[in-house]
């Protein structure tokens, strides 16, 4: 089997791109483990295939974790499919069309709006997502919301002095999340600039994460901490956050990086 792919990034959170519409591949877990891999593999933190979408101006969009998982949104990734293709487009997920422009070095996608129902994020049991009675260690009283796909925000001082890579696992797999959820911490710097990180479910530490971003966003607005146009600083670069009649418009950087094959079989 030879399968032609692009390697993209969105702020350093990468993604090998298969373009379903010129080659079929079945992407069982294993598969995408044994492309994602960054030893063995070409290395991702999500592997993105792309189908054909019977509506005009659409393109289906599946996204995988790096470990296997399949995820119903991607921010970052969806910010590359315009910059892949060379124009606008409607990206269609399992979580509902994104409406995806091109912007000067990357594309500004509309992320729809938040939602802060608890069994649609969906949490184990009904609780405020406004402010969680839970915590773990320094990090207490997260925001829950779905932004596609489910997400924890905490508020800190220092977002640098939390062990997000040991704290992080420990949150993602808690019982109280049913199908797991990433998680956020988030410095407000003041009401227009946000710095944070994200411990990514399925992908763990990620230099970016586009819908963590919207999340966090949406949870400050929530908190009354934010203003309607916000700078959210991640480690891999800047995403510009505004809302509107509810929906969260995202700005920021897509590159595509080379192009290559994959052949053979994967022994996973
Ligand atoms: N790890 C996420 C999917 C990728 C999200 C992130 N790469 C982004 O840019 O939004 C999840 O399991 O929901």
């Amino acid at each position: 089997m030879t399968i032609r792919f692009t390697k993209m990034h969105g702020l350093g959170n990468d993604f090998v791109v298969i373009d379903g519409r010129r080659d079929s591949i079945a992407l069982d877990a294993g598969t995408v483990r044994a492309i994602a891999d960054r030893r063995t593999g070409v290395g991702c933190d999500q592997l993105i295939q792309l189908a054909d979408h019977p509506q005009a101006g659409s393109i289906a969009m599946r996204i995988f974790n790096a470990d296997g998982s399949e995820v119903s949104a991607c921010g970052n990734a969806t910010r590359c499919v315009p910059v892949l293709l060379g124009h606008d487009v409607t990206v269609v997920t399992a979580a509902g069309p994104l409406v995806a422009k091109l912007s000067d070095g990357g594309a500004a996608v509309d992320m729809g709006v938040p939602d802060f129902t608890w069994d649609r994020i969906p949490l184990a049991y009904a609780m405020d997502t406004g402010s969680l009675p839970v915590g773990w260690e320094m990090l207490e009283n997260p925001v829950a919301l779905s932004v596609g796909n489910p997400h924890l925000v905490f508020f800190v001082d220092d977002i640098d002095a939390v062990p997000l890579d040991r704290l992080g696992p420990q949150i993602e797999q808690d019982p109280l999340f049913p199908e797991r959820i990433n998680v956020n911490v988030a410095s407000v710097t003041d009401r227009r600039d946000v710095r944070m990180r994200t411990w990514e479910r399925g992908a763990g530490l990620t230099r970016a994460c586009g819908t963590g971003a919207c999340a966090t966003f949406a949870a400050g607005r929530r908190r009354g901490l934010l203003d309607d146009t916000v700078r959210l600083t991640l480690p891999g670069g800047d995403l510009m956050l505004a809302e509107t009649d509810g929906r969260l418009l995202m700005t920021g950087a897509a590159v595509r990086v080379f192009d290559g094959t994959l052949s053979g079989d994967f022994h996973a």
